[in-house]
């Protein structure tokens, strides 16, 4: 047998319903050669922020106009450029664990990043004070990596610490929240901000298809005047023929349809695996099992390194992270144990006992 994987950087795409997406493309082309002919708004075609500002309004509760949405290729470019944009200066926090590619740019831009540690209701209020920045990357609704749930007795603490000072942003990074298999969603931190002191962020990454390069931002009126004033020059950088095609599969409810059968698919998916997880590793593993996102944080009772997992992990052909790909500064390991990040993406319901099996070997349990 071939390569397994576990790897959360994956989406199922064989539910995928590429007639319905051909045939939105189809009246896309059909509706609007004209638009197609010419280069989009900066921000991306209004009617495409309008539709997306309307799902976010009724599914996340983010209160925007389409006039404050700016769609892009992906989170990373849309962050590139805000971040190109801003006039004061910023120093910013990030989640320790967090988003690896994030930090790294961030860096790459000279920006001084600060780590902060989580607690059990995400960042650390704290240590995020402590840290004198004035622009916090947090991610709510499903912590990234951790999967932890921010509740709202910590979303209150930190809009009251934006309200300290005129300067301070937080950025809200709703990445795979469309994901929850028990509890409601919780509303977006954006829903609460009553003084515009919240960047939010989404992307279609994980809900349609992660080679689309759909992602987009809502900001506050203030950051919108910056970032049009400095970025007059730039063109659209996602592809108009794809937003439009977005455009008419959220409009006829193929959108809404294709993420609620996902919800069901990958919870019925994600419970089969944690039942034969905890079935073969009984004591050795414990999971954090949060029912949300394509994937969860497993932990291994072994006195393996992280090297010698992941090394034997290649040899068994078993695709799978651990927690050090998010480790952001070198945190010493707990003695004896090993995190693993366990996605479920992209395997099938077939494959999970050889997965677990292979997945056996290299914990060496
Ligand atoms: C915290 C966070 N925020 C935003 C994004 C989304 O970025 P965007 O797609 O550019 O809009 C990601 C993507 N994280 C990505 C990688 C995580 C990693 O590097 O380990 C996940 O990658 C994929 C997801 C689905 C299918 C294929 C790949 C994010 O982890």
């Amino acid at each position: 047998k071939g390569w397994l994987s576990l790897s959360h950087m994956a989406s199922d795409i064989t539910k995928f319903p590429f007639k319905s997406w051909i045939k939105c493309q189809q009246k896309a082309i059909n509706q609007h050669k004209q638009e197609l002919s010419e280069f989009p708004h900066p921000q991306g075609p209004f009617i495409v922020r309008k539709t997306i500002a309307r799902m976010i309004t009724l599914s996340r509760g983010v209160v925007c106009e389409p006039e404050q949405v700016v769609i892009g290729a992906g989170t990373q470019l849309l962050i590139r450029q805000l971040m190109e944009s801003k006039t004061e200066k910023t120093r910013i926090a990030m989640e320790n664990p967090g988003y690896s590619r994030f930090y790294t740019l961030l860096k790459n831009m000279e920006f001084p990043v600060q780590l902060v540690d989580l607690d059990n209701k995400g960042m650390n209020i704290e240590r995020a004070e402590q840290s004198k920045a004035n622009l916090l990357f947090v991610t709510p609704s499903h912590q990234f990596p951790t999967g932890k749930i921010m509740p709202i007795s910590r979303r209150i603490e930190l809009l009251n610490w934006s309200l300290q000072n005129n300067d301070r942003y937080i950025l809200e990074d709703d990445y795979d929240s469309e994901f929850k298999y028990e509890t409601d969603n919780i509303p977006s931190l954006q829903s609460l901000d009553r003084n515009q002191r919240v960047i939010y962020t989404g992307t279609f990454s994980k809900t349609i298809l992660p080679g689309l390069r759909i992602s987009y931002m809502v900001l506050p009126p203030k950051l919108l005047r910056d970032y049009q004033n400095h970025h007059q020059h730039l063109i659209q950088n996602s592809n108009a023929l794809a937003l439009y095609t977005l455009h008419y599969f959220i409009q006829t409810g193929e959108y809404d349809r294709h993420v609620k059968r996902m919800n069901h698919y990958y919870k019925v998916k994600r419970k089969k695996l944690v039942t034969y997880l905890r079935s073969y590793f009984k004591h050795t593993i414990s999971i954090e099992d949060i029912p949300a996102g394509l994937h969860f944080v497993a932990t291994f009772k072994t006195e393996k390194r992280y090297e010698e997992v992941e090394t034997h992990a290649k040899k068994e052909k078993l695709e799978i992270y651990s927690m050090r790909r998010f480790m952001l500064q070198h945190q010493p390991k707990q003695p004896g144990k090993i995190k693993l990040i366990i996605g479920f993406a992209n395997l099938q319901d077939e494959d999970i006992e050889e997965a677990v099996n292979r997945l056996g070997k290299c914990v060496g349990i």
